[in-house]
C-alpha cells in the first residue's frame, strides 16, 4: 500500500474516533438517545413497535437495528417489536413503481403504524424525501417521531419531536455514529424490559 492511502487509512480512523467521542461528550444527542429508548419502551409496554427507515447505508442500519430488537443484542430474552421498512422488496417496488419511491415509506407507515408507534428515520443529508414523508405520515398518524442525521438536521428535524444531529461531516463517519446512537437504543431497551441479573 502505498504511503498516501497509508495516511488516508489512517486519517479516517483518527476523524472516526475523534467524532465518536464527540458523541460521548455531546449531552444534546445523548438525551435524543434516552428519548428514542423511553418513548420506544412505552410502546412496547402498550404492545406498540418501532419502525425504522433510511437509504443505501442508513437501510442496512434500520434493518440492523430492528433484527437485533427482534432476535437479540447483548443477550438471550424475548423478542421485541421492531421493523425495517427497507426489506419487503415486493412492497418497495410496488409502491416505488405505482406512487413513486418518495412514498416508499410513507405508504408502509400508513398501512402498519399505529398511534403510539415510534418511527425511528435515519438520514445523513436530513433530506431525503423519502424519510420526510414518511415522518409527515407518522405524525399525522399519531407516532412519535425521532429522526438521526447529520450535524444540521436538514428538513428532517423540524419534522420529529427530537432529532439526533450527528457530530461528524463526512456521510459515512456520520453513519458510524448512527449505528452506535442505535445500538445504545437497543441496549437501553433490553436492558429495561429484561435487567441483567445482578453478578
Ligand atoms: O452508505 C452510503 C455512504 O456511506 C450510501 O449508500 C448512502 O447511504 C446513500 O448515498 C444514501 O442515498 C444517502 O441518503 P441520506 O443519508 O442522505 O438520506
Ligand atoms: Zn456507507
Amino acid at each position: 500500500m502505498h504511503e498516501t492511502e497509508r495516511r488516508y487509512a489512517r486519517d479516517y480512523l483518527a476523524e472516526s474516533v475523534r467524532a465518536t467521542e464527540d458523541l460521548a461528550a455531546d449531552t444534546a444527542a445523548q438525551e435524543v438517545i434516552f428519548r428514542v429508548a423511553e418513548a420506544t419502551c412505552r410502546s412496547l409496554r402498550a404492545g406498540g413497535k418501532l419502525l425504522l427507515a433510511g437509504n443505501g447505508g442508513s437501510a442496512a442500519d434500520a434493518q440492523h437495528i430492528a433484527t437485533e430488537f427482534v432476535s437479540r443484542l447483548m443477550y438471550d430474552r424475548a423478542p421485541l417489536a421492531a421493523i425495517a421498512l427497507t426489506t419487503d422488496t415486493s412492497a418497495l417496488t410496488a409502491i416505488g413503481n405505482d406512487y413513486g419511491f418518495d412514498q416508499v415509506f410513507a405508504r408502509q407507515v400508513r398501512a402498519i403504524g399505529r398511534p403510539g408507534d415510534v418511527f425511528l428515520g435515519i438520514t445523513t443529508s436530513g433530506r431525503s424525501p423519502n424519510i420526510l414523508l414518511a415522518a409527515e405520515a407518522a405524525r399525522e398518524m399519531g407516532l412519535h417521531v425521532f429522526g438521526f442525521t447529520g450535524r444540521n438536521g436538514g428538513a428532517l428535524a423540524e419534522r420529529c419531536d427530537a432529532t439526533l444531529l450527528a457530530p461528524a461531516g463526512q456521510t459515512a463517519v456520520v453513519q458510524q455514529l448512527h449505528i452506535t446512537a442505535a445500538h445504545v437504543v437497543c441496549a437501553l431497551v433490553e436492558r429495561h424490559f429484561f435487567p441483567p441479573s445482578a453478578p
